[in-house]
């Protein structure tokens, strides 16, 4: 019996130190348009930068179940998740669209990982980012998003042209009141799973009234008090490169977030504004070598034995047949 209770608390207390070490990035995915080439080409590119962790793709039911087999047979884990929708009210969102986002707040329930790294769809990964990971936890970590680009036009800070990007070149005006809280950019984040704050995420949604960007503006918020910046090498909104190019080192950018207008790789055509600049063709092209690289496919690790089978065959000590199959 005591060897038996051991034996079960042993296993409990490896598979939570397991869980405690566990990691991975996620994406989220609706829907059976096209964003399922994005999330197909994130998982090649991290593929190419050798990350050591899994992707995790957060599927609303919409999402078709060829969209799904595809993402398996790229080696993604697949985690159906349920919609969340806002509150009822009359906004009116910087893209109509947004309002699926508010579904990404499921992800604080992968409580089997201990520490996430969340990836928009239609961001790439161009160095890899597992030292992330190591962030102390307790933080929110994410980049500064930038204000000037159109989808900001009904708010105050680009009505004044002011950017925390560049927050010396349109002083907030004190009659404004206080000077707006650091606002981050929700296509890339580091947090930690957690029920009791999913709970009160959803709990919170239920008494907040939606704004314009939908579920980032409600994270913004939410995390406010625990929000760290990091370095925006590891999301370039690409509204950067003309925005405030002096703030971009783009030799030294790990993550890209294809989130301008017309910039996303799969639907690129060169003819909205910015779209012909040389560096946004090159991202672009980056962007289908990747997706178009079969060396990149995922291929199943094969088993022990599978590799043991093979390396004897190869020597010619033992001839084996596959059986026929059953069927
Ligand atoms: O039809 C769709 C639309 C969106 N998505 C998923 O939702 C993500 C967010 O959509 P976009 O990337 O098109 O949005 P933006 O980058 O313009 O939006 C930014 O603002 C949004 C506000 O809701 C979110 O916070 C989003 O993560 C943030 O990057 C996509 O990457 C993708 O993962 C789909 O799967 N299918
Ligand atoms: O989340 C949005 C979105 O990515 C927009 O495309 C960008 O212009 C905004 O700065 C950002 O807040
Ligand atoms: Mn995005």
């Amino acid at each position: 019996m005591d060897i038996v209770m051991s034996a079960a608390t042993n296993a409990a207390g490896l598979a939570k130190a397991a869980s405690l070490n566990s990691r991975a990035f996620v994406t989220f995915l609706a829907g059976n348009g096209d964003y399922v080439k994005g999330v197909i080409g994130l998982a090649k590119g991290l593929r190419k930068v050798r990350t050591a962790y899994p992707l995790v793709v957060a599927v609303l039911p919409d999402v078709p179940g060829e969209h799904r087999r595809m993402l398996v047979a790229q080696g993604c884990i697949i985690r159906e998740i349920e919609p969340v929708y806002p509150p009822e009210n009359q906004t009116q969102f910087a893209m109509a669209y947004y309002v699926i986002n508010y579904s990404k707040l499921r992800i604080w329930e992968f409580v089997e990982y201990h520490k996430m790294i969340y990836l928009d769809g239609d961001i790439q990964v161009y160095g890899n980012i597992d030292h992330l990971f190591d962030l102390p936890d307790g933080y929110f970590y994410a980049v500064k998003d930038c204000f000037c680009e159109k989808t900001w036009s009904d708010t105050p800070q680009y009505k004044i042209g002011y950017c925390q990007q560049c927050p010396e070149r349109v002083q907030w005006p004190a009659e404004m009141g206080p000077k707006p809280a650091l606002y981050f950019n929700a296509g890339m984040f580091v947090y930690e799973p957690s029920l009791s704050v999913y709970d009160d995420l959803l709990n919170t949604l239920k008494v907040t009234a939606p704004t314009s960007f939908a579920e980032q503006d409600f994270l913004n918020m939410f995390f406010r008090d625990i929000y760290k910046p990091i370095p925006s090498v590891y999301n370039l909104v690409l509204a950067m490169l003309w925005r405030h190019p002096e703030n971009v080192e783009l030799e030294k950018v790990k993550v890209v977030h294809y989130c301008a207008a017309g910039s996303k790789p799969w639907r690129y055509t060169g003819k909205e504004e910015h779209m012909e600049r040389e560096d946004i063709k090159m991202l672009v092209k980056n962007w289908w070598d990747i997706y178009n690289d079969v060396s990149l496919d995922y291929r199943r690790p094969e088993s022990e034995t599978e590799r043991l089978m093979a390396a004897l065959s190869k020597a010619g000590a033992v001839k084996y047949v596959t059986a026929p199959s059953a069927a």
